[in-house]
Protein backbone atom coordinates (compact mmCIF):
# COMPACT_ATOMS: atom_id res chain seq x y z
CA UNK A 1 0.00 0.00 0.00
CA UNK A 2 1.68 3.33 -0.82
CA UNK A 3 1.25 6.25 1.55
CA UNK A 4 0.21 9.38 0.05
CA UNK A 5 -0.29 12.37 1.72
CA UNK A 6 -2.41 15.55 0.45
CA UNK A 7 -3.57 18.97 1.07
CA UNK A 8 -6.87 20.61 1.43
CA UNK A 9 -5.85 24.21 1.20
CA UNK A 10 -8.72 26.69 2.49
CA UNK A 11 -8.30 30.74 1.11
CA UNK A 12 -11.13 33.01 0.86
CA UNK A 13 -13.89 29.93 1.20
CA UNK A 14 -11.98 27.99 -1.87
CA UNK A 15 -10.37 24.79 -1.92
CA UNK A 16 -7.36 24.84 -4.01
CA UNK A 17 -7.23 21.71 -6.57
CA UNK A 18 -4.10 20.71 -9.12
CA UNK A 19 -4.60 18.75 -12.55
CA UNK A 20 -2.05 16.47 -13.21
CA UNK A 21 -0.13 16.37 -16.24
CA UNK A 22 -0.73 14.37 -19.45
CA UNK A 23 2.31 12.02 -19.01
CA UNK A 24 1.45 11.06 -15.20
CA UNK A 25 -0.80 8.15 -14.41
CA UNK A 26 -4.16 9.96 -13.61
CA UNK A 27 -3.50 12.26 -16.82
CA UNK A 28 -5.71 15.64 -16.24
CA UNK A 29 -8.01 14.70 -13.58
CA UNK A 30 -7.71 17.43 -10.23
CA UNK A 31 -6.18 16.11 -7.10
CA UNK A 32 -5.61 17.60 -4.23
CA UNK A 33 -1.79 18.49 -4.21
CA UNK A 34 0.69 16.11 -2.07
CA UNK A 35 2.57 13.06 -2.87
CA UNK A 36 4.18 10.03 -1.39
CA UNK A 37 6.00 9.52 1.93
CA UNK A 38 9.31 8.80 1.60
CA UNK A 39 11.28 6.18 4.17
CA UNK A 40 10.83 7.36 8.12
CA UNK A 41 9.26 10.65 6.99
CA UNK A 42 6.64 11.75 9.14
CA UNK A 43 3.34 12.38 7.92
CA UNK A 44 3.21 16.21 8.47
CA UNK A 45 6.90 16.47 7.29
CA UNK A 46 5.86 14.80 3.92
CA UNK A 47 2.60 17.24 3.13
CA UNK A 48 4.80 20.58 4.03
CA UNK A 49 7.79 19.34 1.90
CA UNK A 50 5.37 18.10 -1.18
CA UNK A 51 3.83 21.52 -1.21
CA UNK A 52 6.97 23.46 -1.03
CA UNK A 53 8.49 21.46 -3.91
CA UNK A 54 5.61 21.29 -6.08
CA UNK A 55 3.46 24.64 -5.42
CA UNK A 56 6.53 26.68 -3.67
CA UNK A 57 3.80 27.81 -1.25
CA UNK A 58 4.66 27.34 2.90
CA UNK A 59 1.59 25.62 4.51
CA UNK A 60 0.67 25.13 8.03
CA UNK A 61 -1.50 22.03 8.86
CA UNK A 62 -4.62 22.63 10.97
CA UNK A 63 -6.47 19.06 10.84
CA UNK A 64 -5.60 15.74 9.70
CA UNK A 65 -8.84 14.17 8.54
CA UNK A 66 -9.45 10.56 7.77
CA UNK A 67 -7.31 8.54 5.27
CA UNK A 68 -9.33 6.43 3.05
CA UNK A 69 -7.49 3.22 1.41
CA UNK A 70 -8.16 3.55 -2.61
CA UNK A 71 -7.61 0.11 -4.99
CA UNK A 72 -6.71 1.01 -8.70
CA UNK A 73 -6.01 -2.17 -9.53
CA UNK A 74 -2.64 -1.73 -10.59
CA UNK A 75 -1.88 0.15 -7.34
CA UNK A 76 -3.02 0.68 -3.98
CA UNK A 77 -2.54 3.49 -1.88
CA UNK A 78 -3.37 4.93 1.23
CA UNK A 79 -4.58 9.02 0.99
CA UNK A 80 -4.14 11.46 4.08
CA UNK A 81 -5.30 14.58 4.11
CA UNK A 82 -4.70 17.51 5.84
CA UNK A 83 -6.56 20.88 6.10
CA UNK A 84 -3.87 23.58 5.62
CA UNK A 85 -3.65 27.15 5.78
CA UNK A 86 -1.18 29.11 3.42
CA UNK A 87 1.28 30.89 5.56
CA UNK A 88 3.26 32.20 2.79
CA UNK A 89 4.72 31.96 -0.65
CA UNK A 90 2.97 32.49 -4.28
CA UNK A 91 1.44 29.54 -6.32
CA UNK A 92 4.05 28.25 -8.78
CA UNK A 93 2.90 25.03 -11.17
CA UNK A 94 5.98 23.14 -10.94
CA UNK A 95 4.57 19.59 -11.01
CA UNK A 96 0.91 20.56 -12.49
CA UNK A 97 -0.90 21.53 -15.58
CA UNK A 98 -3.34 23.90 -13.69
CA UNK A 99 -4.61 24.56 -10.41
CA UNK A 100 -8.10 25.48 -9.87
CA UNK A 101 -9.66 27.17 -6.62
CA UNK A 102 -13.40 25.79 -5.94
CA UNK A 103 -16.19 26.37 -3.63
CA UNK A 104 -16.78 23.39 -2.00
CA UNK A 105 -19.91 22.28 -3.81
CA UNK A 106 -17.89 22.93 -7.12
CA UNK A 107 -15.07 20.29 -5.55
CA UNK A 108 -17.76 17.31 -6.37
CA UNK A 109 -18.38 18.51 -10.43
CA UNK A 110 -14.89 18.19 -11.38
CA UNK A 111 -13.18 15.20 -12.36
CA UNK A 112 -11.26 14.02 -9.50
CA UNK A 113 -9.10 10.71 -9.00
CA UNK A 114 -11.41 7.93 -7.60
CA UNK A 115 -9.38 8.07 -4.45
CA UNK A 116 -10.12 11.78 -4.13
CA UNK A 117 -13.90 11.41 -4.65
CA UNK A 118 -13.38 8.65 -2.04
CA UNK A 119 -12.24 10.49 0.36
CA UNK A 120 -15.06 13.31 -0.57
CA UNK A 121 -17.58 10.77 0.32
CA UNK A 122 -16.53 9.94 4.26
CA UNK A 123 -19.50 12.14 5.87
CA UNK A 124 -16.85 13.39 8.68
CA UNK A 125 -14.45 14.74 5.73
CA UNK A 126 -17.02 16.56 3.76
CA UNK A 127 -18.45 18.47 7.31
CA UNK A 128 -15.22 19.39 7.98
CA UNK A 129 -13.86 20.49 4.26
CA UNK A 130 -17.12 22.58 4.70
CA UNK A 131 -16.40 24.22 7.80
CA UNK A 132 -13.31 25.03 7.71
CA UNK A 133 -14.17 26.74 4.19
CA UNK A 134 -16.57 28.47 5.66
CA UNK A 135 -14.17 29.53 8.55
CA UNK A 136 -11.57 30.68 6.26
CA UNK A 137 -14.21 32.81 4.43
CA UNK A 138 -14.95 34.47 7.43
CA UNK A 139 -11.83 35.47 8.08
CA UNK A 140 -10.46 36.87 5.21
N1 LIG B 1 -0.55 13.74 -4.70
C1 LIG B 1 -1.69 13.07 -4.81
N2 LIG B 1 -1.64 11.82 -5.32
C2 LIG B 1 -2.79 11.16 -5.42
C3 LIG B 1 -4.03 11.76 -5.03
N3 LIG B 1 -5.03 10.86 -5.28
C4 LIG B 1 -4.45 9.76 -5.81
O1 LIG B 1 -5.03 8.73 -6.18
N4 LIG B 1 -3.08 9.94 -5.89
C5 LIG B 1 -2.14 8.95 -6.39
C6 LIG B 1 -1.45 9.34 -7.65
C7 LIG B 1 -0.11 8.64 -7.52
O2 LIG B 1 -0.24 7.28 -7.89
C8 LIG B 1 0.16 8.68 -6.04
C9 LIG B 1 0.96 9.89 -5.60
O3 LIG B 1 2.12 9.94 -6.33
P1 LIG B 1 2.84 11.31 -6.70
O4 LIG B 1 3.50 11.09 -8.00
O5 LIG B 1 1.93 12.49 -6.53
O6 LIG B 1 3.86 11.36 -5.51
P2 LIG B 1 5.32 11.95 -5.53
O7 LIG B 1 5.24 13.42 -5.86
O8 LIG B 1 5.91 11.56 -4.24
O9 LIG B 1 5.92 11.16 -6.76
P3 LIG B 1 7.32 10.70 -7.26
O10 LIG B 1 8.35 11.26 -6.35
O11 LIG B 1 7.24 9.21 -7.25
O12 LIG B 1 7.36 11.25 -8.65
O13 LIG B 1 -1.13 8.76 -5.42
C10 LIG B 1 -4.03 13.06 -4.51
O14 LIG B 1 -5.06 13.64 -4.13
N5 LIG B 1 -2.84 13.69 -4.42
Amino acid sequence: MIQVTCAIIAEDGKILLAQNRADTDHAFQWEFPGGKIYGNESEEACIVREIREELEIEVAIIQRLAPVEFDYGHKQICLIPFLCSVKSGTLALNDHLNSKWCEPEELLKMDLSDADRALLEETNNWRLLEEYARKKQDNS
